[in-house]
């Protein structure tokens, strides 16, 4: 089974530039993996970043040695599968396992009550898989130390536990070595985002259940037709995203309400984001909106539904989203393979690491909800602060809603007992503090976006920082109660996460971005004043 790509009303658009790239014979370069295509600059990244394309034939060598570890996993009863991980190192099995509904406890956070809760959950029946291409990303080395800890202290060995999937010469292959954990090795020449169908989002996915080979089986079906220049869905695909930005349309809304697949924007978001979010150009997805408004915006949807749509399956997918970015970053004159802006909040973060955060005193206070910023107009309350964040989204502008909190945190409001289904997703919904993204939507035409942080840092974050500089900024942290200690630093989950969001404010601020922090003092009375107070806006 293909994919299919409807084009709906942007078919004329996307088939001019279509036609361009047919003509300057880019689809077949492409597939045979063509270095030169995004200029001299992109060059010597892109040499040693096209393995995706391949990865249909050559990942199947690692199927063996998964059933083996699968087997193990089985016979010792693990049923826990836990996998730390962030950005390219995760969203893919989080997807993969959603599909085909395995459980799957993904840690791409620093929120310490999250991490306790994975922690309390079956320890002894739990096998973690760490997961990091470059081996030194700072929340995956210290989910690494906590597991180690947890284990140790309960009397198990890490070694029987922990499995480890990285690039051949990281210090996590070396260290993983050293303490005897199982390691797979991943294919060097494909990077963090387009790496799904490699042992990055194979080995996890495969230890929680899912099948990875029919990923393989499906991404080959449609590999031969990324060299054609008719009925090619890479193609289209990517001719598509590449005219609407031309065109000015640069907010992807992607939806998947009614698709067989679960959670494949939040993938997409990675891999478009970072690809395209740079030398102040871009494409910004926005994941979660109803349907696209302002004139910047178009919809595409997953599945069946609705006018323009890619339909088809999870593994072909993948490459078929990989191959239409590498095409839409053409179009745009980007590099799709770097992300020069990641680096500068990690930055950022490490020095406030080793001093104490200069907090300094709150703008004003209200309820449970502090906040810290600078905005025009003397803001009295919350009510006045959301109105002027609001009013400062400039035309073709979005606001990005980033929140180091819990992201799981709704489900512990759930009503026990009889309740039903949409009770239950009431009482989460009033919980939770993404659905604050729907009711800032609902009064501006602007896009909204929302993120976990620090999780959106590996993704929507190059763009906030690379992409066009029209983003406002909502970012909110909350009071740590039960901290996690992180073994063998100086530091806690909670100290660093309220160091990576004032890390990344400090970067966006460099750059005069509006730019306001809430930070809940009481999270649970935090995140219902503040659904309350934008409810009345
Ligand atoms: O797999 P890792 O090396 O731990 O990297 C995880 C993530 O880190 C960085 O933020 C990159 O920008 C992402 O593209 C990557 O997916």
């Amino acid at each position: 089974m293909g994919v299919e790509v409807y084009l709906g009303d942007a078919a004329g658009a996307a088939d001019a530039v279509r036609g361009e790239l047919a003509g300057a014979g880019v689809p077949r370069a492409l597939a045979e993996g063509d270095p030169t295509l995004w200029g001299p600059e992109a060059q010597p990244e892109a040499e040693i970043r096209l393995g995706w394309l391949n990865l249909a034939r050559t990942s199947r060598e690692l199927l063996p040695e998964i059933a083996k570890l699968v087997e193990r996993v089985r016979a010792e009863g693990l049923d826990h599968v836990v996998l730390a991980g962030m950005g390219g190192s995760s969203l893919a099995p989080e997807v993969i396992c959603a599909t085909e509904d395995v459980p799957l406890t993904v840690l791409d956070t620093t929120d310490p009550g999250q991490v306790r809760r994975a922690l309390g959950d079956r320890l002894d029946r739990t096998i973690v898989v760490v997961s990091s291409k470059s081996g030194g990303t700072v929340e995956t080395d210290s989910h690494r130390r906590i597991y180690e800890q947890a284990f140790r202290d309960a009397g198990i060995d890490p070694a029987d536990r922990i499995v480890v999937v990285t690039d051949p010469g990281s210090p996590l292959e070396k260290s993983a070595g050293e303490a005897g954990y199982q390691v797979f090795l991943a294919d060097p020449n494909v990077g963090g985002r387009y790496s799904a169908l490699s042992a990055f989002g194979l080995v996890p996915s495969a230890v929680a259940g899912a099948d990875v080979a029919r990923l393989l089986d499906d991404a080959a079906a449609v590999q031969p037709l990324l060299a054609r220049d008719e009925g090619n869905p890479g193609l289209d695909l990517g001719a598509l995203l590449g005219a609407m930005a031309l065109a000015g349309k640069d907010k992807l809304i992607l939806r998947d309400s009614l698709s067989d697949i679960n959670g494949l924007p939040d993938w997409i978001e990675q891999l478009i984001a970072e690809s395209t979010g740079k030398s102040g150009k871009g494409i910004l997805p926005v994941v979660g909106a109803e349907s696209a408004e302002g004139p910047d915006q178009y919809t595409v949807n997953i599945g069946a539904e609705g006018d323009v749509r890619v339909e088809g399956p999870l593994g072909a997918q993948f490459l078929v989203w990989e191959y239409a970015t590498a095409i839409a970053g053409r179009v745009l004159g980007i590099d799709p393979f770097n992300q020069p802006n990641v680096a500068e909040s990690k930055e950022n973060t490490g020095k406030i690491l080793e001093s104490a955060p200069e907090i300094g005193a709150p703008l004003l206070v209200d309820g449970p909800v502090e906040v810290y910023g600078e905005l025009p107009g003397h803001p009295k309350n919350l009510a006045d602060v959301l109105t002027a964040l609001l009013h400062a989204i400039p035309e073709r502008g979005y606001l990005a809603i980033m929140a180091y909190l819990d992201r799981e945190a709704a489900y512990d409001a759930a009503p026990l007992g009889t309740a039903d289904f949409e009770q239950t997703a009431e009482a989460w919904a009033a919980a939770d503090v993404a659905t604050l993204r729907a009711l800032l939507d609902y009064r501006t035409g602007h896009a909204v976006t929302f993120g976990w942080g620090p999780r959106f840092l590996h993704s929507t974050g190059q763009f906030h920082k690379g992409g066009p500089q029209s983003g406002v900024f909502l970012q909110i942290t909350g009071a740590v109660s039960d901290d996690v200690p992180v073994p063998g630093r100086p530091y806690t989950l909670g100290r660093l996460q309220l160091a990576q969001a004032l890390g990344d404010i400090g970067a966006l601020r460099s750059r005069n971005r509006p730019t306001v922090r809430l930070h809940l003092t009481d999270r649970v009375a935090g995140v219902a004043h503040l659904l309350a107070v934008a409810e009345e806006l």
